[in-house]
């Protein structure tokens, strides 16, 4: 089965993070997410976070802390999400690459409107 390694960033400013429309032809299309791709090889996932950042949101990532590294099977595919706080960057997000975005406070956060293996995530961030 098809496994990848993912760099998510959950992109925080006070009590509020950003969160995109994944188009409906990707796999979990239609379900709102977290910024973030799949690692290059022999990138970390920093290196994958600023990246990716960069491409879907236009932002600059200026540092990161770990938040929680989730395994998940979704039957068609295998993801593991090594997932990233994100506060200090430079820019103002946007959907770069014309997807819905916007700004959602995280105590609002409702997990059937993410991936399953998002439910994970959304625990942690109410958790913390
Ligand atoms: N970015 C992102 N991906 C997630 C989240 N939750 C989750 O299960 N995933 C899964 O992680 C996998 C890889 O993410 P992705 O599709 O954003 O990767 P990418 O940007 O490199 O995609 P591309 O190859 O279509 O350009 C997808 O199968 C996606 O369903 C999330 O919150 N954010
Ligand atoms: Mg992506």
């Amino acid at each position: 089965m098809k496994q990848v390694d993912v760099a998510v960033g959950v992109v925080k400013r006070g009590t509020q993070t950003y969160v995109t429309l994944r188009s409906q032809d990707k796999h979990q299309g239609g379900k709102w997410e977290f910024p973030g791709g799949k690692k290059e090889a022999g990138e970390t996932t920093f290196d994958a976070l600023k990246r990716e950042l960069a491409e879907e949101i236009g932002i600059t990532v200026k540092s990161s802390e770990p938040l929680i590294l989730i395994e998940h099977d979704y039957g068609d595919k295998r993801v593991s999400l090594d997932v990233h706080l994100v506060e200090s960057f430079e820019g103002e997000p946007y959907g770069r690459e014309e997807q819905q975005g916007k700004w959602l406070a995280i105590n609002a956060l409702e997990p059937e409107d993410f991936p399953a293996a998002n439910a994970t995530i959304i625990d942690a961030l109410h958790n913390q």
